[in-house]
């Protein structure tokens, strides 16, 4: 029997999950999905062809329920859920901070949850989905959480402890990879480059990159040093990048979104 899925609080990665399904094969009559504006119901209608209801009967009617609110609205998700959820269901959790027992102490009891960071190249079937059991979650569980997020790039199960630095990483990390493409782009405008041609610079120096740290087995200092070439240009940047502190910024900077996922996994800073 085909399982229905059910996407509560489609905004944008729910979206990205909602169209990767649907490229990967998904029938629109085996989706479901929630939204808190009735426009943004109508405009995934629309777009998708999937039917939007509410969260009570997503609850009812799908065997897993996907929930993609902000953690500041998760409280008020599983208030409206929790009458309505079966312990049958799967829950799967895709809020940056939230433990899975803050889900299952709101859900009928045994409900088994799991929790899932992803990130937003799951747009383009690139994104790294993070996933860790719950109290009563099994293989069959994860499994299932698997072949969803499948199918939108990697998955990989970690220990629910490393979710927060996994959050750090690679849920925020596309972010870094944006704001250093902004950063050396300005740096194109300051040598003199119109805007457009620095950024197809260093749009297609960031893609050639990605692939060679992906696919040619090497260390990224191997790479970074067959770059670097005595007395050359390269080692110039790297000496004023380490006299500013890059290295030390990204620790930082790191930690700091790591504790901000710890952070909002305590209900008072929700
Ligand atoms: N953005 C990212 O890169 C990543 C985000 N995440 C996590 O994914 C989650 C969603 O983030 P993101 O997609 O960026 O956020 P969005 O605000 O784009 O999406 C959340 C959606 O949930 C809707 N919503 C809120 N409450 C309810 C409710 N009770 N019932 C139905 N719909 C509701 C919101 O409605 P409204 O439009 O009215 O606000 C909004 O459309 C967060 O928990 C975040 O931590 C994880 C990895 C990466
Ligand atoms: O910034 C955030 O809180 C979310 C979680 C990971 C990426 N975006």
């Amino acid at each position: 029997m085909t399982q229905k899925v059910a996407v509560l609080g489609a905004g944008k990665i729910g979206e990205a999950l909602l169209s990767g399904m649907i490229r990967g094969g998904w029938h629109p009559s085996h989706l479901l999905v929630t939204a808190r504006r009735e426009e943004r119901a109508e405009e995934l209608h629309v777009r998708y062809g999937v039917e939007c209801v509410t969260n009570a009967d997503a609850a009812k009617n799908a065997d897993t329920l996907i929930l993609t609110v902000k953690p500041q609205d998760m409280s008020t998700l599983l208030d409206q859920l929790a009458p309505h959820v079966p312990a049958d269901r799967l829950v799967v959790s895709g809020a940056a901070g939230t433990p899975t027992t803050y889900i299952e102490e709101r859900l009928t009891s045994g409900t088994p949850v799991v929790r899932v960071m992803t990130n937003t190249p799951a747009l383009v079937d690139q994104g790294m989905s993070v996933i860790s059991a719950g109290t009563h979650a099994d293989e069959s569980h994860l499994a299932r959480t698997e072949e969803i997020f499948g199918g939108v790039g990697k998955t990989l199960r970690v220990p629910e402890s490393q979710q927060d630095a996994a959050t750090a990483l690679s849920g925020s990390g596309p972010a870094y990879f944006f704001y250093l493409v902004e950063a050396m782009t300005d740096a194109g405008i300051l040598l003199g480059l119109p805007r457009d041609k620095a950024h197809d610079l260093i749009v297609q120096a960031a893609i050639g990159a990605s692939q060679m740290l992906r696919d040619s087995g090497e260390h990224p200092v191997t790479l970074r040093e067959n770059v670097t070439s005595p007395a050359g240009t390269t080692i110039n940047a790297i000496r004023e990048l380490e006299n500013h502190g890059v290295r030390a910024a990204f620790l930082a900077a790191i930690e700091a979104a790591r504790d901000r996922s710890r952070e909002l996994g305590s209900a008072d800073a929700k």
